[in-house]
């Protein structure tokens, strides 16, 4: 059997005292792309959030990259962070320092003291995005899509074995889109497991992947022609 890198296994996701996805099964091995879609409000976000520490698992089992979702404590957080790439839709970098510091602070944040091999590191991953040449531009110098690229650089900066990208391609044009998309794409093939909140029907029907969906409080697989 494949190796699991995300399981949930009898999930109830909340948000407060609501619950707004139950009894969630899931789970996604190593090398996977999946893509989570839904309507607007119907949990895709609340399960990101709890997938990456942000809401606690209260009822069933989870487990992502070795980290136990139920017994989950704080101090945890930063090192299941380590160890997941999360990409938002609105890219979320510090528009007061430039690219390269954008990148420097998390490193420095997730441990990491060598300044050489720092340097090494950034390079690495804007290079992979195609953002090398602009590490010393800040963010609102850049367009969207060289942004979001950035933000990708900075979810790769350790090394994940999983992606979460929560509508990555949400605030967007359609051209751009498809070059992030091809992007997130390329760093699938060189072996990493992404699960993808998107409403963008035009790339799931271009980049056929395995499709989960969030209706009616609950999360199942959806065959491709069934996605809209
Ligand atoms: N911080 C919060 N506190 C309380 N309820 C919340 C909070 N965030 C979201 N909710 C509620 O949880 C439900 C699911 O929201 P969620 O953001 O997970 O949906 P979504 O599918 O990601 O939507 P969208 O596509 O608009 O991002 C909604 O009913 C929403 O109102």
């Amino acid at each position: 059997m494949k190796e699991a890198i995300l399981h949930l296994e009898k999930a109830d996701i909340y948000q407060r005292d609501s619950l707004v996805l139950s009894q969630v099964n899931l789970r996604l091995n190593k090398g996977d792309f999946y893509y989570l879609i839904g309507k607007t409000g119907s949990g895709k976000s609340s399960l990101m959030k709890t997938l990456y520490g942000d809401l606690l698992l209260r009822k069933g089992k989870g487990s992502i990259v070795d980290f136990d979702l139920p017994t989950l404590k704080e101090k945890d957080i930063p090192f299941l962070r380590r160890k997941i790439g999360i990409v938002f839709q609105d890219f979320k970098l510090l528009n007061d320092r430039t690219i390269y510091d954008n990148l420097i602070f998390v490193l420095k944040a997730t441990g990491w003291k060598d300044s050489g091999k720092m340097k090494t590191k950034i390079y690495e991953v804007l290079e992979k995005v195609g953002m090398k040449e602009k590490y010393y531009k800040k963010p609102f110098e850049l367009s969207g899509g060289e942004q979001q690229r950035v933000a990708i650089a900075r979810a790769l900066l350790n090394d994940p074995e999983l992606i979460l990208a929560d509508e990555p391609t949400g605030n967007l044009d359609p051209k751009t889109s498809l070059e992030v998309m091809e992007l997130l794409n390329e760093i699938h093939q060189s072996g990493k497991t992404i699960l993808m909140a998107t409403h963008d029907y035009a790339l799931i029907v271009k980049f056929k992947q395995k499709t989960i969906k969030c209706e009616g409080g609950e999360v199942f697989e959806v065959v491709q022609q069934a996605v809209i």
